[in-house]
């Protein structure tokens, strides 16, 4: 049960009575506070006056106006934190914290840190109250280190007092710790022998077990050094295989994602304290003229911004899990060929016999920087036997989910029906020149250039743009990544620019808010419209502060590794 300081960021407006309407009337953030999600409204209402009362009691001082919003807040801070030792007493944390419990905290944990294996140096880490204890259990006799600086000690198992290594610990007292935690760390030699013994050390140590997949960072959540979508960052990050998700990851982590959320939750709990100010004292001559209007301008403005991140919504999804990139063509174009030459491996089977891929082979790659999921098929053509027919329906299929089409022709072959068909069937309608504008991308690629004439630059002016390529002598394949990068850029946004939305479970928040606000404007009563605001606000503060269920975060959690 905690009672945070977002809590009371949230119930900003400009007097301590309206204090009083939002704790009854928030039922949701009630129910948080009081951790009483079973008892249902009556309950949380009970506890909003029993911590009302509080309240007022010690000082007197509910009804009375006080100027600022910032002073005011912190006056009800340490107001609340006297109350709150009634039948809820919930406990108040001066950090924000995630008001998630860590699962099992209380235990101590340890685990290898970094990657398995023989190395040079491996990081064990502990995290929980029993850190202390052993890091003096294992460098005996000398004391703790000094905190956050690196000592070299010798390391003996605790039961028989036998050397294991030499090496340089750690002591991070918390809460400046990773986890929030007391923390201890070990950078051992990497041999097998040694992680093994150091980790059976610790766990001879009472109060100390190993970690589970994630579990140092789900502490770090639960003690608010992270908030959800930084560790997803965090996730992502350790996932990343490409520069451009690695940027993205890095991006996240530095909670840049998170700062948007919060900037416009604060724009909202603004707005809906403009509407409840208005709900509370519209019959008092000292508010001020506008706080409706002032209210609907910001809520424009919000949704015009989450209007634009919205739109952009597939773009950081893609980068994180990979643009679908389709390679067709017509059969024997040399698609196979591209495929192991983009991958540097051999995917694909080469051969000269027209309608050698059947299936869809998908690979992973990273193209000039983006992650890409990329797909060979069989050749398009007409009047083959039903293998082959099944291969080209698979094809078909797969190009229609095709984020980016790489559209392969045989430079030599382009006057054979199944070029020209495949120009007009795939090539033209996804063209560029769609006015719809929702085309998809396409590039076109005229592969086995080494067999035009020499020196014949381009013989085909008239066909859409395109670029030349011999999978052969490798000639137009740095065109080629130029290309691509662009069209992938394009796709998957860039993670330079600003933080992208790189789960659907962003989206769908996003989209949550939105629906509210249409709400809001639609709303002919000021209850309802308040209502919808704090639906709104709860959309976003989900969004990084978890969706309010375990599951949520298991699901996130799962991510990690052991020792993460
Ligand atoms: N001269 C030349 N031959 C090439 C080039 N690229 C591929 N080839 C040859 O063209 C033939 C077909 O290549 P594949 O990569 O199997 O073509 P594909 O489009 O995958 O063929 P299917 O899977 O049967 O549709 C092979 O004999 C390749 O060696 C090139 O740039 N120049
Ligand atoms: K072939
Ligand atoms: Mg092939």
């Amino acid at each position: 049960m905690l009672l945070e300081e977002h809590h009371f960021t949230a119930l900003q407006p400009a007097s301590p009575r309206l204090l009083s309407l939002s704790l009854a009337s928030r039922s949701e953030d009630l129910r948080w506070i009081g951790g009483t999600s079973s008892k249902g409204p009556n309950d949380n209402r009970q506890f909003g006056r029993d911590l009302l009362r509080g309240l007022a009691d010690p000082h007197g001082r509910v009804g009375r106006r006080v100027a600022g919003c910032e002073s005011m807040w912190r006056g009800l801070w340490t107001l609340v934190s006297r109350a709150a030792r009634g039948p809820h007493s919930p406990r108040l944390c001066t950090r924000q914290g995630s008001g998630y419990p860590a699962p099992g905290s209380g235990a101590t944990i340890f685990a290898l840190s970094s990657g398995q294996g023989r190395c040079g140096i491996a990081v064990i880490r502990t995290s929980g109250p029993a850190s202390g204890h052993a890091l003096r259990s294992l460098t005996a006799p000398r004391d703790l280190p000094p905190a956050r600086k690196a000592c070299l000690r010798l390391l003996s198992d605790p039961r028989s007092g036998e050397p294991l290594d030499r090496a340089l610990v750690l002591w991070f007292p918390g809460p400046q710790s990773f986890t929030g935690e007391d923390c201890a760390e070990f950078h051992v030699h990497g041999g097998p022998a040694v992680v093994s013994g150091v980790l059976q050390a610790l766990g001879s140590v009472p109060g100390l077990r190993p970690a589970e997949a994630g579990e140092f960072t789900r502490r770090a959540f639960a003690h608010g050094k992270l908030s959800l979508t930084e560790v997803e960052g965090l996730a992502d990050l350790i996932h990343a295989e490409t520069e451009a998700q690695r940027r993205q990851a890095l991006r996240q982590l530095d909670g840049e994602l998170g700062d948007l959320c919060r900037g416009w939750a604060e724009t909202l709990t603004k707005a809906l304290a403009h509407v409840e100010a208005y709900i509370d004292f519209s019959e008092d001559d000292n508010l001020e003229e506008g706080v409706l209007d002032q209210a609907d301008s910001e809520v424009r403005k919000l949704e015009v911004a989450l209007g634009v991140h919205l739109r952009d919504a597939r773009r950081g999804q893609r980068l994180r899990s990979g643009a679908h990139v389709v390679v067709a063509g017509p059969p024997n174009a040399g698609k196979s060929s591209l495929v192991n030459l983009l991958s540097r491996k051999p995917v694909s089977i080469v051969s000269p016999e027209p309608g050698t891929t059947r299936d869809v082979l998908e690979t992973p790659v990273d193209l000039a920087g983006f992650p890409a999921l990329l797909s060979d098929t069989a050749g398009l053509r007409e009047g083959v036997g039903p293998v082959e027919q099944e291969g080209v329906r698979r094809a078909q299929k797969r190009l229609e989910q095709a984020d980016l089409i790489l559209a392969v022709l045989d430079a030599s072959d382009l006057a054979s029906p199944a070029s020209c068909n495949f120009l007009d069937t795939v090539v033209i309608p996804a063209g560029a020149g769609n006015p719809s504008g929702n085309s998809q991308r396409l590039l076109l690629v005229l592969n086995k250039s080494d067999l035009l004439p020499a020196g014949c630059s381009d013989p085909h002016p008239d066909l859409p743009s395109h670029l030349l390529l011999s999978c052969l002598t490798g000639e137009g394949l740095d065109g080629l990544l130029e290309a691509l990068k662009k069209e992938l850029a394009a796709l998957c946004g860039d993670p330079s620019t600003g933080p992208l939305l790189t789960r659907s479970r962003h989206q769908h928040h996003l989209q949550g808010c939105l629906d509210a606000l249409g709400q809001y404007k639609q709303a002919r009563d000021l209850a309802l419209a308040a209502e919808a605001l704090r639906v709104a606000r709860g959309h976003l503060s989900r969004l990084t502060g978890g969706g309010g269920t375990e599951e949520i975060l298991d699901i996130i959690f799962r991510d990690f590794c052991v020792g993460k």
